[in-house]
């Protein structure tokens, strides 16, 4: 599925220096690994404690991405065992109709965890409604306590996205300590998290940060510069091969739909012009099949995290 096992090229670009096609960051094989330990936790927890992780999915309306990613969610809940609720409103909801919801949730024991999908309709106000969440239900790390917890280096939860990316360079051997990292995006769901997340002290982090966005100057002068390059732009293959420094570690958090085949299915690309930059980095991770599973994997170890808090479970 992420087209990763064809056998490396090899070029010369310098004088006799042999670079080899990227190392591919297989994230969906991690998240793999990641969900068969959750699996198995879980299933202690169901044994030990009689109680399940519980885990709610609001979706307003009928957005095709939205609907397809909240499927993903679901079925990843209900494959470990998770008692999962799937709960669909019309579009057209009013803002204090989802507020009750959202209360209702808070209030019920068997919920551990609450998401609601974004982005919501324009008539309700998004921060609003996150801020009604009970932060110790918010698993998405979106609700403003839980987010400043993570700003002085206490978090109770992680946000899932740059929790996944932070786990696949972990789990790459990347060295992040004293790297230069280079964030594109400023957004609050994945380049303002992340920058934070890479600047803490621990594994995983202790890196030098810099944040590009759409007002930078020259975004490529910093690209260049990066030993671990984030991009998480928005814009289909944005960042081309000759932005990236030799031998850096790129990780690509876009998720662009470019069209559908014969039978229907998504074709997504990421927001690297990853046949290029593929000749240049160390390493890189593909889309599909990179961050995005990492993403609903760590979604998932927020419930069950969740569900031991509720319930005072400490192991
Ligand atoms: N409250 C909230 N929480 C979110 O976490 C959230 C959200 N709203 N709104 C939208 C974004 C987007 N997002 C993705 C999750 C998984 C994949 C994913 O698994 N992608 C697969 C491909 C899936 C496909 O084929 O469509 C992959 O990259 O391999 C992508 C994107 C979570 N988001």
């Amino acid at each position: 599925m992420d087209g990763g096992d064809m056998p490396p090229r090899r070029f010369f670009c310098r004088k006799g220096e042999e670079i080899m096609s990227a190392k591919l960051i297989k994230g969906a094989e991690v998240a793999k690994e990641i969900r068969a330990e959750l699996k198995e936790e879980v299933q202690r927890i169901k044994e030990k404690y009689g109680v399940e992780p519980g885990l709610v999915t609001i979706l307003v309306g009928e957005n095709p991405a939205s609907q397809s990613y909240v499927r993903a969610k679901q079925k990843a809940a209900h494959d470990l065992g998770f008692y999962s609720v799937q709960d669909n409103q019309p579009a057209d909801i009013s803002e204090e109709a989802l507020l009750a919801l959202i209360d209702k949730y808070n209030k019920d024991p068997k919920i551990d965890g609450i998401l609601i999908q974004l982005p919501l309709p324009k008539h309700i106000n998004e921060n609003k409604v996150l801020y009604a969440i009970d932060p110790g239900k918010d698993v998405d790390a979106f609700h403003p306590f839980n987010v400043g917890k993570l700003m002085i280096g206490q978090p109770d939860y992680l946000p899932c996205t740059p929790a996944g990316i932070q786990e696949l360079l972990i789990r790459s051997g990347t060295e992040t300590s004293g790297a230069e990292v280079v964030v594109v995006g400023r957004s609050n769901i994945v380049g303002k998290p992340i920058a934070v997340m890479m600047m803490q002290k621990g594994p995983g982090a202790n890196a030098t940060v810099t944040v590009c966005h759409t007002r930078t100057k020259d975004v490529q002068f910093h690209t260049k510069r990066a030993d671990i390059l984030i991009v998480a732009a928005g814009v289909t293959e944005y960042v081309k091969g000759d932005w990236i420094k030799p031998g850096a570690v790129v990780i690509d958090v876009g998720v662009n739909e470019v069209g559908r085949t014969a039978d229907g299915k998504r074709i997504l690309k990421g927001d690297v012009a990853f046949d290029e930059a593929k000749e240049v980095a160390s390493a890189i991770t593909p889309v599909p099949g990179g961050v995005g599973p990492m993403t609903i994997t760590m979604l998932m170890k927020n419930t069950v995290r969740a569900c031991k808090v509720h319930n005072n479970i400490k192991e």
